[in-house]
């Protein structure tokens, strides 16, 4: 090693203070809008990998932080190989002005003022992974973006079984995170489990262990399908959804690991499912955010 690396503790000083007390008004990361997901920090650097199975809401959770952060200013480029660029910005406008049938107009300027907020990375099927991260590198140091989705590791070329590689890139990833100081949201698959009952964790990631030992926070979404059942069983018989039955949550944000903020950001957290606007909601009957309006 180079003598040069190795460095006294009070060369870290400024830093530390820093860390200890950041500068008013200075980045230390982007959380969600939602109060109680709040203390979930994202910040410049890291690499977060979220999981969870089929049809369970990643995309849709992460649109919705996209939308959070981008309120706040900041940049973000989604990659979304089983999407459609149309099909996310549908969902995108449907989150960001809280409604499912918006005017015309508002749609128009809804995307407008996404112009300066949201990138799209318009490919779909197995991507090129030398391509997509040199266009992320560019997008992160000419044009200041912050935050970058990558849905999934799936597409991403690599076979299921070839742990090697899938290391490899998991490993490039956070390198490009540290290097540009931006963070990297991986959407990475769980193994198919045996009913949908359990949450998925970090143990389910599909593939090799290194995507959540490499990773510096990891996410699972889990859909309460179970829920949803009985709740359409007594809409279909016109019978009125008791109470406590509606209460419990339509999706859990399990949060199984945090680098910076262990114990104070992991945890499970219960969200509600507002259809309209495709929005997580804290509280049954809670609005959804307007996040734009005219
Ligand atoms: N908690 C929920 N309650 C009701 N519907 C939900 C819930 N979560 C997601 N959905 C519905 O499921 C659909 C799929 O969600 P989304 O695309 O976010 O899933 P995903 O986990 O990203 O799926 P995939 O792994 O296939 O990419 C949404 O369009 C929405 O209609």
């Amino acid at each position: 090693m180079s003598t040069d690396l190795l460095k006294r503790a009070s060369t870290f000083t400024g830093e530390v203070l820093n860390r200890f007390y950041p500068a008013p008004g200075e980045q230390v990361g982007d959380t969600f809008s939602l109060g109680k997901l709040r203390h979930i920090l994202f910040a410049p650097g890291e690499l977060s990998v979220w999981t969870g199975l089929n049809g369970h809401g990643k995309s849709l959770l992460l649109n919705q932080l996209a939308i959070d952060v981008a309120k706040e200013g900041q940049q973000v480029a989604i990659a979304s190989f089983e999407m459609s660029a149309k099909r996310t910005l549908y969902r995108m406008v449907r989150q960001a002005v809280g409604a499912d049938q918006p005017a015309d107009w508002l749609i128009t300027q809804c995307l407008q003022w996404l112009d300066d907020l949201m990138w799209i990375y318009d490919h779909t099927g197995t991507v090129n992974t030398n391509d997509l991260l040199k266009t992320f590198h560019k997008a992160a140091t000419e044009r200041g973006v912050a935050h970058f989705v990558i849905d999934s590791l799936m597409k991403c070329g690599i076979a299921e079984d070839d742990y090697n590689a899938q290391k490899a890139l998991v490993d490039r990833l956070q390198n490009f995170a540290q290097t540009d100081g931006i963070h990297v949201h991986l959407v990475a698959h769980s193994r198919k489990k045996n009913n949908e009952d359990d949450a998925p964790g970090k143990m389910d990631v599909k593939g090799s262990g290194a995507i959540t030992d490499l990773a510096d926070n990891v996410f699972s979404v889990w859909r309460n399908k179970g829920k949803e059942a009985k709740v359409q069983q007594l809409a279909d018989t016109k019978q009125t959804i008791p109470d406590e039955l509606r209460n419990k949550p339509d999706a859990i944000l399990d949060c199984s690991k945090h680098r910076e903020l262990g114990g104070d950001a992991e945890g499970r957290y219960g969200l509600f499912y507002h259809r309209a606007s495709m929005q997580f909601i804290e509280r049954p009957g809670d609005l959804p955010f307007f996040y734009f309006e005219a």
